[in-house]
């Protein structure tokens, strides 16, 4: 038996979810450049669940599905208030979304329905969730969802109590668009994983959120505002660069796994982030960006992966940095129940093999002669 480090290149699962085939992204078979121009949140919702796009009034009742369960239990809200007010936001939702489990009756309800009605809710209730913490530890009271909103707009109002311009809705749902789902990444094979033991829903997405908190995987989108802030200006950015790649440390928001010749879902970011620049009349992180790209891809081949443009483009909306990552899972709730849902259907449980490599042969040693 031969590990393979980071199981690179290893096939564990069939899916019918999504797909990255020579570079190239699909939801349900649909490129993501086509989802990216032309499809809402919520319809790339309904298609990773059901399979394919919904038409108007299958969305108008997943819309209403969603607006309807949007609610947090006030339990959970309670206990949010009872959480140190420094908490990392990622660890936050974690415990939040493990403990909405403790206040569902169905949450150990295995059939099908009930799993679907649960993926509507955590669907529904993450976005609650965040802004409810954001709000909480700065003092002030959590704003209940309006009804009949999308998760974009819900989203940005629960966070701020006004009213978003429809620019930023336009913009937080492309992101959403981009970040909803992506294959075997790590998070998933954690939900994955986690409910292949036939536990619940919960677990998995409990799971996912805590593989997701890395920054090797969605951190990494705070880890460059981190970076782009630590620069400060233009200026700083060929130096500071230079010291990184000459010392081997790596670039946040540079390189992926499976795509050698650049993430798809870059270049949507990347355009977003020159807009909301523009149309906020601050430049300057989006300048910075253009130049950290040009000298890691110029002296690495590493390309910007979905996290480097996101950083710039949650700013320009004004999103604090520690919300970002919290912002992905929201989005890939989606990708996250639809793959529970898919190993549900059709279940083997997940367990490989580790090649040992510690010592052999060793003789018990009583305590008394250690
Ligand atoms: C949503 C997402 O999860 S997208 C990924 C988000 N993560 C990041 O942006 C963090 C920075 N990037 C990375 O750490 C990596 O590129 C990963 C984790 C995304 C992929 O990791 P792996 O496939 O294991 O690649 P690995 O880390 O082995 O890198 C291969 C080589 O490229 C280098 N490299 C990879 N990414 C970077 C980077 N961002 N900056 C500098 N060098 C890098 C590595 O140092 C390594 O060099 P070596 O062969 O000389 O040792
Ligand atoms: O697929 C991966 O390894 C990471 C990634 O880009 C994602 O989860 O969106």
């Amino acid at each position: 038996m031969t590990a393979t480090k980071g199981l690179e290149g290893i096939v564990a699962t069939t899916s019918s979810i999504s797909s990255i085939i020579d570079g190239v992204l699909t939801y349900r078979g649909i490129n993501i450049d086509d989802l990216a121009e032309n499809a809402t949140f919520e319809e790339v919702v309904y298609l990773l669940w059901y399979g394919k796009l919904p038409n108007r009034s299958e969305l108008d009742q997943l819309t209403k599905d969603l607006s309807d369960n949007a609610s947090v239990p006030a339990e959970v809200i309670e206990q949010m208030k009872l959480y140190p007010k420094d908490v990392n936001s990622m660890a936050a939702l974690r415990t939040a979304v493990s403990s909405l489990a403790l206040y569902d009756a169905e949450a150990n309800d295995m059939t099908p329905e009930s799993n679907l009605r649960k993926a509507i809710k955590l669907q529904a209730q993450l976005p609650t969730i965040v802004a409810a913490f954001a709000r909480i530890r700065q003092g002030q009271e959590p704003i209940a969802p309006k009804s009949c909103a999308s998760i974009a707009e819900n989203f940005l109002y629960m966070l701020t109590g006004k009213q978003p311009e429809a620019i930023a809705i336009q913009a937080l749902d492309k992101a959403l668009v981009l970040h909803a789902d992506h294959e075997l990444n790590a998070s998933t094979f954690a939900a994955r994983v986690t409910v292949a033991t036939l536990s619940d829903i919960y677990s998995g997405v409990t799971s996912a959120i805590g593989a997701l908190k890395g920054p090797l995987h969605g951190g990494a989108n705070e880890a460059v505002m981190a970076m782009l802030e630590e620069i400060g200006t233009a200026d700083n950015v060929t130096s500071y660069i230079n010291d990184k790649l000459a010392n081997k440390e790596k670039i946040m928001g540079f390189g992926h796994r499976v795509y050698k010749n650049g993430d798809p879902r870059a270049k949507h970011l990347q355009k977003m982030s020159q807009e909301l620049g523009k149309i906020t009349g601050n430049m300057n992180w989006y300048n910075m960006s253009i130049q950290i790209e040009d000298i890691v891809t110029g002296q690495k081949g590493l390309k910007p992966n979905v996290d480097f443009y996101s950083a710039s483009v949650y700013t320009s909306l004004e999103i604090p940095r520690d919300l970002f990552t919290p912002i992905f899972a929201i989005s890939r709730t989606s990708g996250w129940t639809a793959h529970i849902l898919e190993q549900f259907d059709n279940n083997r449980l997940i367990r490989p093999r580790a090649e040992y490599t510690g010592p052999s042969h060793q003789a018990f040693v009583p305590i008394e002669q250690r």
